[in-house]
């Protein structure tokens, strides 16, 4: 009798040490994943367009999978329901960026908002920008000044004859001009036909290179003992970007210091703000170092410009591609607008169809489309997955976007999903629909998001008003190539080249 009760006590024993060690197993379990190859891990799977390889790797290990890049754990969301678990319900543990050379070599060190460690410097640079530029006010504030860049681009575009307009290089000057005369009061680049002035030229050659380079993954970003070697030259790049850069920043820092604002309208702009905040002696917590003007400008050049000019690219390129799409934004935009002037911010609201156009169009040509990475400040447990400390967290905004379980005909171009009686009537891109999230979501949900939506819907807006657009070179709009170029921003692989043909009433083009 004895023995066998000693034999139960022992089994019991056994049989729960073996339950609590095989549930610790399995909720230390990492998310499925390809196998990855001894030292490089997944790195050479990624492929030159890594948001498409990683959407189909996931439609094999579903929409949380782990890969391991070089000694770096990544976990990838691709669905809705994952992205909103890593970026609503544990945000704050993501609210990081993890290490990289970018970031250290072109972004003063991390001295930037973007690659900032989230605290009080970060909370801070967010909260100027946010007052000064981002909020409602201040966009009303400077709503002229976007106007007035946007009619600069129609004049151009009207007068480029028979030399075809490279759109997204004009639209690229547009953009930045905005941005530039709300932080220095000023105008950086010129237009000329067809594209813009050399100095434009160069600089969204700047933009973009920073952008490729930032796409890039960097081996010694993942395998850190290789970082001094250098391997696929990104960091002698990165070196000789920052350079260019900082002499641009340097210049136009050290000019506004000495000349002041040269704004009108009797708006102080945030360079001159940022410079009297550093003069402010008192230091009242609100003190920028040079370094720090110059990385915030640097953000804001790079983040602010790109986006939005590759935005409206890529939608003019799709309404060429749908002329009965775009025949029906044109007949909104003639009846709330009429012919007879250009479109204001102030008619964007009642553009109901131009604007399920303008969301369409960021579910397919998301800007960033794998976001900004993030990083795991503690392991954690996700959908019953053990998240390592220090992962590396990457969504695939892409990929959700396109989500055959969410969207029906999910490569088509069709805006009437977003009007009343489609399949998503109220979904937004603010960061509170997953299935939609081109700006991220949760706390470091893009920072100039506001100006971004307002830009490209204006941007779009005007340009469908005021043109219609033949291809250039014989191009058949049937046979438009829509090919993807790879970087931290998609690009097209081939730029848009167009013969814009007014549609207005001529004095508008003189305005
Ligand atoms: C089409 C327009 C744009 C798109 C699609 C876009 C997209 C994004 C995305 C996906 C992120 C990463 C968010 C995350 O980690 O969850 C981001 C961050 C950021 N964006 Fe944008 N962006 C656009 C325009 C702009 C503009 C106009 C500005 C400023 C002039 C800007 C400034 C920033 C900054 C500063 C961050 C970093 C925020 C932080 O780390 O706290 N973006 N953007």
């Amino acid at each position: 009798m004895n023995t066998t009760l000693t034999l139960i006590v022992y089994t019991s024993i056994l049989c729960l040490f073996l339950y609590s060690f095989l549930r610790r197993r399995r909720s230390v379990r990492l998310p499925p994943g390809p196998r990855p190859w001894p030292i490089v891990g997944n790195l050479l799977q990624l492929g030159p367009k890594p948001h498409q390889s990683m959407a189909a790797l996931a439609r094999v290990y579903g929409p949380l999978m782990h890969l391991k890049m070089g000694f770096v754990n990544v976990v990838v969301a691709a669905s809705a329901g994952v992205a909103e678990q890593f970026l609503k319900v544990h945000d704050a543990n993501f609210s990081n960026r993890p290490p990289n050379a970018g970031a250290e070599y072109v972004a003063y060190n991390y001295q930037d908002m973007v690659f900032a460690p989230y605290g009080p410097r970060w909370r801070l640079l967010r909260k100027i920008c946010a007052v000064h530029v981002f909020s409602a006010k201040a966009l009303d504030d400077f709503r002229h000044v976007r106007q007035e860049e946007v009619g600069i681009l129609t004049r151009a575009l009207a007068s480029a004859g028979q030399t075809p307009a490279r759109l997204g290089q004009m639209l690229n000057v547009c953009a930045t001009n905005a941005i530039a005369r709300v932080m220095l009061g000023r105008r950086v680049v010129g237009h000329r036909h067809g594209g813009g002035d050399e100095k434009a030229e160069e600089f969204k050659a700047m933009v973009v290179e920073l952008m490729v380079l930032g796409g890039v993954f960097n081996i010694g970003d993942f395998i850190p003992p290789l970082q001094g070697f250098d391997l696929q030259g990104v960091i002698a790049k990165l070196k000789k970007l920052h350079k260019r850069f900082d002499a641009f920043l340097s210049g136009i820092l050290e000019e506004h210091k000495i000349n002041g604002s040269q704004g009108s309208n009797g708006y102080q702009d945030l360079l001159s703000m940022l410079i009297s905040l550093n003069d402010d002696s008192d230091g009242a917590g609100g003190k920028l170092t040079d370094t720090e003007i110059k990385a915030l400008l640097l953000n804001l050049f790079a983040a602010g410009t790109d986006t939005t000019s590759s935005t409206v690219e890529w939608a003019i390129a799709e309404l060429i591609r749908h002329p009965d799409i775009l025949a029906q934004a044109q007949q909104e935009l003639d009846s709330v607008v009429g012919r007879d002037r250009h479109v204001l911010e102030s008619d964007l609201p009642q553009l109901h169809f131009l604007q399920a156009v303008v969301k369409e169009n960021f579910r397919l040509h998301p800007s960033t489309p794998l976001s900004l990475p993030r990083m795991a400040d503690e392991s954690c447990e996700i959908n019953g997955y053990f998240i390592p400390k220090g992962s590396t967290l990457l969504v695939n905004v892409w990929a959700i976007a396109r989500d055959p379980d969410l969207w029906s005909n999910p490569l088509e171009f069709q805006p009437a999903r977003f009007l009343p009686g489609g399949e998503r009537p109220v979904v937004d891109v603010k960061g509170n629909d997953f299935e939609l999230i081109p700006f991220g979501a949760g706390r470091r949900v893009c920072a100039g998001m506001s100006l971004g939506i307002r830009m490209v819907q204006l941007l779009i807006a005007t340009l469908i008003h005021a043109f219609d657009f033949d291809l250039a070179d014989g191009q058949l709009a049937e046979t438009l190539s829509m090919e993807e170029a790879y970087g931290l921003t998609l690009q097209r692989a081939e730029p848009l080249m167009v013969h814009p043909k007014p549609r207005l009433a001529p004095h508008v083009y003189q305005t």
